[in-house]
């Protein structure tokens, strides 16, 4: 089966048909999608009346974002209200297998419960046909993910850092007061410090969760087990958002990428056979509690995300307060040495803009230092290169 996404012709400017308003760029974009028997089975949606929006009212713009299973798009609502769009796949209803479609619905319930949350997304409304579809407040200002891009290798300021740490925090708090399991926290699912997706999420219940869920950099050992990964059923519960946020924190504060050099599909292997976890060098050392607490091996020895909140309040009282000389940024050197190929590539193209504490001659320092160390790491390759010139 292949559904066609968008039409091209931009003569009707709603959600209702799928195309485009004229006012906003194209977007010619195909999605093949191989359907399956499953498409055909049939699926009694039970979204209550007042959640769902009427498609004549949503007109599609520009694609702002793409995840795992959507495609994320700017749009207007009632042609007042800047809204993004986030299209499921495959992009016609009649597509989309059972199984999508309770993905659907699952995320949508569990939105409309807990949105009365400042550091969580809003949520207007769905649609149900032409295309699956949430509609939700625009959040402007890239996700944390894209944030930390364009900084990295310098890490943000301290103090933005644990900001933000302390509003995921909060928010985390509020999903977990809801019975709501997050199961997929990381940054690109976090516009700076709000939360924006719940693809994955779900109530937690007493009976057994599966591990179906996640990203595997963020995913706790738990949730990946051996035994997991042979389709058995595992116990896990809520704790499997506090590891995650672990790794966020410490993503926070250094700025790199966790598990840098092993490829995603290794990361489980790699946490739940070594016990491994990212370092801890350069960390200032009232986090350091903090960080192994929250990504303890056993579930039950990780906080709740109420005593984080009071954790990372006290701690930002301590590290950032007036006059506090930790209240800039991790050294250079310990972002330096960390430093692999793909994060000098950033660099060499990107101007940081996120660090107001670093002054004009600490920047022109660093930037001495990485060209220096990416000198080193080409002059074995130049010198092959010479070496074969050289030849007669
Ligand atoms: N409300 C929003 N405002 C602005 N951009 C958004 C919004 N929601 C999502 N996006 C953008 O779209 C991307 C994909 O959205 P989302 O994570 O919800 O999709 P997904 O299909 O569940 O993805 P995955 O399962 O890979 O996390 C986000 O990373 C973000 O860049
Ligand atoms: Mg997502």
């Amino acid at each position: 089966m292949r559904a066609q996404l968008y039409q091209t012709t931009p003569t009707v400017a709603t959600a209702s048909t799928m195309s485009l308003s004229p006012s906003f760029p194209l977007v010619v974009s195909s999605f093949n999608y191989e359907g399956d028997d499953e498409a055909e089975e049939q699926f009694e949606f039970s979204i209550g009346e007042e959640l769902l929006l009427d498609p004549n009212d949503i007109v599609i713009g520009e694609l702002i974002g793409e995840g795992g299973y959507s495609m994320v798009f700017k749009g207007l609502f009632k042609n007042q209200v800047p809204v993004a769009v986030k299209v499921l796949q495959p992009s016609q209803t009649s597509a989309a297998s059972k199984h999508q479609k309770e993905k659907f619905q699952n995320e949508v319930l569990l939105l409309s419960k807990i949105n009365t949350n400042n550091n969580i997304v809003e949520f207007y409304g769905a649609c149900i046909e032409p295309s699956l579809m949430i509609v939700t407040e625009l959040l402007e200002g890239g996700t944390l993910q894209r944030l930390l891009w364009d900084c990295r290798p310098t890490p943000l300021n301290l103090k933005m850092s644990l900001n933000f740490a302390l509003d995921i925090s909060r928010a985390m708090e509020y999903v977990h007061s809801n019975g709501i399991i997050h199961r997929d926290l990381k940054p690109s699912d976090l516009a700076h410090a709000k939360l924006a997706d719940f693809g994955v999420a779900r109530e937690e219940t007493a009976d057994t969760m599966t591990c179906e869920a996640g990203t595997y950099r963020w995913m706790a050992p738990e949730a990946f087990s051996r035994e997991a990964r042979q389709g058995e059923k595992k116990h896990y519960d809520h704790k499997i958002d506090v590891y995650s946020f672990a790794i966020v924190l410490w993503e926070l504060l250094t700025n790199r990428q966790p598990f840098s050099g092993i490829p995603n599909i290794l990361v489980p292997y790699f946490i739940s056979k070594n016990n491994e976890r990212p370092s801890l060098r350069g960390i200032p050392n009232e986090a350091v509690p903090i960080l192994e607490s929250c990504w303890a091996e056993d579930p039950e020895a990780r906080p709740e995300f109420e005593e984080i909140t009071v954790l990372l309040t006290n701690l930002l009282t301590t590290l950032c307060s007036e006059g506090s000389i930790a209240a800039t940024t991790l050294s250079d050197e310990a972002n330096l040495d960390e430093i692999d190929e793909e994060q000098t590539t950033v660099v060499l193209h990107e101007e940081c803009s996120c660090d107001p504490v670093r002054r004009p001659e600490e920047k022109k320092k660093m930037k001495k230092k990485i060209m220096k160390k990416v000198a080193n790491m080409i002059r074995p390759i130049f010198k092959m290169f010479k070496g074969c010139l050289s030849k007669p």
